[in-house]
């Protein structure tokens, strides 16, 4: 396929609420969309991230900058989807600027074949239960609150955020107020293992699982806490390839995954960690980053892989935004539909997306 234009386009959509969790909080979703148009289709993608990198050492300006000056030159003109993580390997890191360019490429590929990711990632469902992540909140009251509201639209899974201060507490009210609601919590990595004792009474409320209590890089930790508490460990943030997800299972260090594309590398790379979990009898549930409907819509697709046996982060549009990029995704009887046409299945809406475009920078053509 070969690549006539590169286009990144800012866009920045107000959240309908704070999104609070133990990295910071986020009010706006501010971040870029790529557009690759090729002699035979064109593909979009987006930036998982933020303007700051507090969930991950990756940012938007960074990203920007590694996409124009490094990986772009490396894939155009002529390129698969396939070649796109082969021809950057040789650039260190930089997974989600590497997820959104391999999406993009995916995407048109696709559409020029009129395949569908989910047909193409091999999905065996048309539709999936939804879960939602409930941010910090400024009180119990609130949090009750806000669980209410999403179980009433019908999730199938709650998840908390939480850090020291606001853990037990949230977890028991929760448990208490709405009985045995699949109830999980995350904690972006604001634990040590001096906490084992005081993450071991979160025992008592049977939750799936406990998201990356410790560091990114404390695979060795994670391993020893989960000898402590009897609450699953799932890992996030540690797991950013398919070779990662091996030595995690190897060491006993987690006993479910979320699956992010973004933060793996993109779509082909979150395959493989499926299969490897698959492999090793370890759950999966898709993983979000408050995406836009750009990022949703495949997200939707992967979370259909058969080893996606746990609710995943694919809540509706309407959970983040008033106003989505693209036709919103909306949640039926605690479901979310796999979108089913060629590539990622969904386009930016042009006047939405005119209106949330804040500049845009055309990095090849
Ligand atoms: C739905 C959920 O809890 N997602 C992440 C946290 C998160 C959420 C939004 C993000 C936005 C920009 C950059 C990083 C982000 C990380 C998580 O599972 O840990
Ligand atoms: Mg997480």
């Amino acid at each position: 396929m070969k690549i006539e234009r590169v286009e990144l386009l800012h866009v920045a959509i107000p959240l309908v609420s704070p999104f609070r969790t133990s990295f910071g909080t986020m009010t706006t979703k501010d971040t870029f969309l790529l557009r690759v148009v090729t002699d035979s289709a064109e593909g979009w993608s987006e930036f998982a991230a933020d303007p700051e990198p507090l969930y991950c050492s990756e940012f938007v300006a960074a990203a920007e900058l590694v996409l124009h000056q490094h990986l772009v030159p490396r894939v155009t003109p002529e390129v698969t989807a396939a070649e796109v993580a082969h021809r950057t390997e040789a650039i260190k890191g930089h997974k989600l600027a590497k997820a959104a360019l391999e999406t993009a490429i995916l995407d048109a590929e696709l559409r020029s074949y009129g395949m569908s990711i989910g047909t193409f990632l091999g999905a065996t469902a048309t539709k999936v239960p939804a879960g939602v992540s409930v941010g910090i909140k400024n009180s119990i009251p609130e949090l009750i609150s806000d669980v209410e509201g999403y179980l009433a639209e019908g999730y199938a899974r709650i998840k908390l955020k939480i850090e020291p201060g606001w853990d037990v507490e949230p977890v028991r009210a929760v448990r208490e107020r709405f009985g045995d609601i699949l109830l999980q919590v995350d904690a972006n990595t604001a634990y040590t293992l001096a906490d084992a004792e005081h993450l071991r009474r979160l025992d008592a409320f049977d939750l799936l699982l406990i998201e990356q209590p410790l560091e990114e890089d404390d695979i060795r930790g994670h391993a020893l806490l989960a000898q402590r508490i009897r609450t699953p460990i799932c890992l996030d943030e540690s797991i950013t390839s398919a070779k990662d997800a091996a030595t995690a299972i190897a060491l006993d260090a987690c006993r479910v995954i979320n699956v992010k594309p973004a933060r793996v590398g993109g779509y082909l790379e979150a395959r493989r960690i499926h299969d490897v979990a698959v492999a090793h009898g370890i759950p999966v549930w898709c993983g979000g980053m408050l995406e836009t409907g750009i990022g949703r819509g495949p997200n939707l697709a992967l979370a259909a892989l058969p080893g996606f046996v746990l609710p995943g982060d694919v809540s509706a549009s309407r959970r983040y935004f008033a106003e989505d990029l693209t036709e919103p995704f909306e949640l039926e009887d605690g479901f979310m539909h796999v979108p089913t046409g060629p590539g990622i299945g969904i386009e930016p809406i042009p006047e939405t997306l005119r209106r949330f475009t804040t500049a845009t920078k055309v990095l090849y053509a």
